[in-house]
């Protein structure tokens, strides 16, 4: 199959969370399954200090009024195909943001959709989150093109939407105010990242506003829980962390957690334990929660704890503060740094994710595999990853709680840390961990059902010339 990928982040070129790693990850692996699948991504301004991109475009087009140019590179470390939308719009050094995030991303999601129609025509566009809404909309009266849009992230459905219906030329019955929910009604299939966020989101508590939509679509919702890729986050052979290791060699990881203290200026001491966080600083991701229990929590035990993300400025003011009245134990680190990340999922004890709403996670199942273990709260994709230590089956993966109340994540918090004082069996906690399977091949088999399923092919490849089955399924279902 023909497959163009169209997003607003591709890991590791332009990567601010998950969707990024997703983007950069998932085509690599269908395309190792023999599908023919591309990336078109924005020309932002800082992507020649990553990469090579060529001076001379591909292909010129037309969007909006305007005229734009596309650059063909690879993505680094692959041979996936990277088309690359050039226009001033996407020229500062930024990914989001700014005061015309609106126009600038229907301004790219028409230019991917000109490119689709007039210089690479791909069986199904697939499309990530609000920034490319609009494309199923417009490709659902196409009879060669289909469209499957994946949710990463329900709460951000685009800026200014009573302005967007103006720029879309789409009415309000189609949606054309909400890029996030045209692209729910109009795609051939919807999907999001775990199966008990695809659930979640048909209730009020989690839908956004959009449950209504979503309940109404249901036949056509699925969840797919996320992969990683365990090629380049391995801490067999990562090369941005101190000391490698693996489930055998465990002891050896001690080194990283030394190496992490020092770097961070902690206090350097291999017993203490010692909670990592690396986030994006949003509501989402339980800050509050965080916040409301941290003080508390480094005054009553000898933890330490790090925080390397940025967002929301109250939540790093807070954090920063927190990090002042407790040195040598807590270091804030407010900026973005992916070798640093993979050090605190290296060097820490454990990772504390204690999400509001979580589709799927990515940073979880990285803790998981370099062996911090998760303490997380049992909502949306957390819940198909982390299972509960129960120390007496010798089984589960990590600390769970269920409410979104400080008492009990503090409770949650508290029991890992009396979990950690036994050794053997926090070493078995650790192994389980890193021995869970979160690569890509199973989850991109079941992006591959879902392509087949849009043309009502069957699950497996059962005939022997099953290109030929499927441009005649092609053909009928939407002759
Ligand atoms: N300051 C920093 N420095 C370095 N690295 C940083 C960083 N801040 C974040 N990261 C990295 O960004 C990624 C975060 O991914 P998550 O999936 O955990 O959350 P996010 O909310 O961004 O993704 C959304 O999309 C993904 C993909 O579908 C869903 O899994 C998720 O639930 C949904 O909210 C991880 O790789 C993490 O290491």
């Amino acid at each position: 199959m023909r497959i163009l990928f169209v997003a607003a982040e591709a890991a590791p070129i332009a990567k601010v969370g998950g969707m990024g790693d997703v983007v950069g990850a998932l085509p690599k692996f269908l395309r190792e399954m023999g599908h023919d699948v591309r990336i078109f991504l924005p020309y932002y301004g800082f992507l020649p200090d990553k990469m090579e991109i060529p001076y001379e475009p591909i292909w010129w087009g037309d969007a909006m009024f305007q005229h734009f140019a596309v650059y063909e590179s690879v993505l680094p470390g692959t041979d996936v195909p990277l088309y690359l939308f050039g226009h001033p719009a996407f020229m500062p050094r930024r990914i989001y943001s700014g005061e015309d995030e609106d126009w600038r991303f229907t301004l790219f999601a028409n230019g991917a959709a000109e490119f689709a129609w007039n210089y690479w025509k791909p069986e199904i566009i697939h499309c990530h989150d609000w920034h490319t809404g609009m494309i199923p909309v417009w490709m659902h009266q196409d009879p060669d093109i289909s469209t499957v849009f994946t949710i990463h992230n329900l709460a951000y459905q685009g800026p200014w939407r009573w302005y967007l219906e103006k720029i879309t030329w789409c009415p309000w019955y189609m949606q054309g105010h909400n890029t996030m929910a045209a692209a729910v009604q109009f795609a051939n299939k919807v999907n999001t990242v775990s199966p008990t966020y695809a659930e979640q989101i048909k209730t009020p508590t989690y839908g956004e506003t959009l449950e209504g939509l979503l309940s109404f679509i249901s036949g056509k919702l699925s969840g797919i829980i996320n992969g990683i890729d365990t090629e380049v986050y391995n801490p067999e052979n990562d090369k941005y962390i101190t000391q490698t290791f693996t489930t055998d060699t465990l002891d050896k990881r001690k080194a990283n957690k030394i190496a992490l203290q020092e770097e961070l200026g902690l206090e350097v001491n291999s017993k203490a334990f010692f909670i990592g966080i690396v986030t994006r600083l949003v509501e989402q991701k339980g800050i509050d929660l965080i916040l409301q229990i941290l003080d508390r929590f480094l005054s009553y035990t000898d933890a330490q704890f790090v925080l390397l993300g940025t967002g929301d400025r109250y939540y790093e003011t807070q954090m920063w503060q927190l990090a002042s009245r407790f040195p040598g134990r807590m270091a804030t680190y407010l900026l973005y740094n992916d070798a640093l990340s993979r050090r605190i999922y290296a060097g820490t004890d454990a990772f504390l994710m204690p999400s509001r709403f979580e589709p799927c996670g990515i940073s979880q199942m990285m803790s998981l595999r370099y062996g911090s273990v998760p303490i997380v709260r049992r909502t949306g994709g957390l819940v198909d990853t982390v299972s509960h230590h129960d120390p007496e089956n010798a089984a589960g993966t990590g600390y769970c709680f269920d409410r979104y109340e400080p008492l009990d994540l503090f409770t949650c918090m508290i029991r890992a840390w009396e979990g950690f004082r036994f050794k053997p069996q926090w070493q078995e906690l650790q192994k389980r961990g890193m021995s869970e399977d979160f690569s890509w091949y199973q989850s991109a088999k079941e992006y591959v059902k879902l392509y087949r399923s849009i043309y009502g092919l069957p699950e497996e490849e059962e005939t022997p010339q099953p290109e030929l089955v499927l441009n005649e399924a092609m053909a009928n279902s939407k002759s």
